[in-house]
């Protein structure tokens, strides 16, 4: 049987994988996170894939704290550069396929049509500038490699925006939003749909030899776009709160790391590739589950 590896495991991504498992019966899934599988043990993940041998690992264990990342930037770049190197490693020793998830924040966001695989990156954050790391470790390493670039992700699980706003509403009658950074939110359901297309069609293909034509670096959100005050009141519209929200522009929320003032994804080599069509970003769907 197929055997698929996810690390980090327990954070928003990878519940949702776990939590689709049952839809793809014909693969054996080993879930991990950083007690287990410490990506950025190189000798732990050597002796982990020697035991387990993955046909696949999803990589989706991470250091997300973006502004935390400016002040801590040693364990950002150990995560997210190293531990991606360390994994890459071990891929090409077992002939394990890597599949990657990597950021929109790679992007300094001075476009302003949605950025396509070929646009150069270029990070105005150190969250950014290690996920940037992490991909050019795997792209020098390992030909069997598909990155995912996503944005804005959110889920019932972990720390997100939609759990924040939902939070701040609580104890808040008034909320000021960013108006002026434009992007799209990504359901971490959809994606996780997507890594296991990807899978499924690679599985598929393989038998003929086939599967090489997918390595390479993707581009996968939700579709349309949005700023972070439109989706603040999408989640609040749905949930039906009533709370004074009200746009801002990016200087009227002073933060330690910067962010892309526009990051929409170009979606189309992931779906013409893949066969998959995705949903729209306000088609939201959330139930808090923690
Ligand atoms: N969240 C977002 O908005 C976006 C995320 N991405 C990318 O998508 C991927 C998934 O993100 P998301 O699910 O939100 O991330 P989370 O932060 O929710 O989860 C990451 C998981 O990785 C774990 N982890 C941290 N360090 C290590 C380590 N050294 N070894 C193993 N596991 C570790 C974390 O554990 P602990 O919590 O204990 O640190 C956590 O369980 C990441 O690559 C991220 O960069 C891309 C765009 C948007
Ligand atoms: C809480 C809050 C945030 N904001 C702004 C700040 C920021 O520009 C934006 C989002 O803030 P957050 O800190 O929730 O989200 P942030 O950590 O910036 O989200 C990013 O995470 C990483 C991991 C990614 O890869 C990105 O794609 C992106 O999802 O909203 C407000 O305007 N008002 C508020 O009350």
């Amino acid at each position: 049987m197929i055997k698929i590896l996810v690390t980090g495991s327990l954070g928003q991504l990878g519940r949702c994988i776990q939590d689709i498992t049952d839809q793809y019966p014909d693969f054996e899934y080993k879930f991990v996170d950083v007690d287990e599988l410490d990506i950025c043990n190189k000798e732990q993940v050597q002796l982990f894939f020697d035991n387990y041998k993955p046909d696949f690992c999803i990589n989706t264990a991470a250091y997300t704290a973006v502004d935390k990342a400016e002040e801590d930037s040693r364990k950002a770049f150990d995560v997210n550069a190293n531990g991606a190197k360390n994994l890459a490693e071990s891929c090409l020793m077992h002939n394990t396929v890597l599949i990657h998830i990597s950021t929109d924040f790679v992007f300094d966001g001075t476009k302003t049509i949605p950025y396509n695989e070929t646009d150069l990156p270029n990070p105005i954050s150190v969250y950014g500038a290690s996920k940037l790391q992490g991909e050019r470790y795997i792209e020098a390493i390992l030909q069997k490699h598909i990155i995912i670039r996503t944005s804005w992700l959110y889920s019932p699980f972990g720390s997100n925006f939609v759990k924040t706003m939902l939070r701040l509403a609580e104890t808040k009658s008034v909320l000021n939003v960013i108006n002026d950074q434009i992007g799209t939110p990504t359901n971490a359901y959809d994606l996780a749909g997507g890594i296991m297309q990807v899978i499924v069609k690679h599985v598929q293909l393989e038998k003929n030899s086939e599967a090489i034509q997918f390595y390479g670096t993707y581009h996968f959100s939700n579709e349309g776009a949005c700023s972070w005050y439109d989706f603040a009141k999408k989640i609040f519209d749905i949930n039906k709160i009533n709370i004074d929200l009200r746009p801002i522009p990016t200087s009227g929320y002073p933060t330690p790391a910067k962010r892309p003032m526009y990051s929409v994804l170009d979606k189309t080599k992931f779906k013409r590739t893949f066969d998959f069509s995705i949903n729209n970003w306000d088609k939201l769907t959330f139930k808090s589950k923690n």
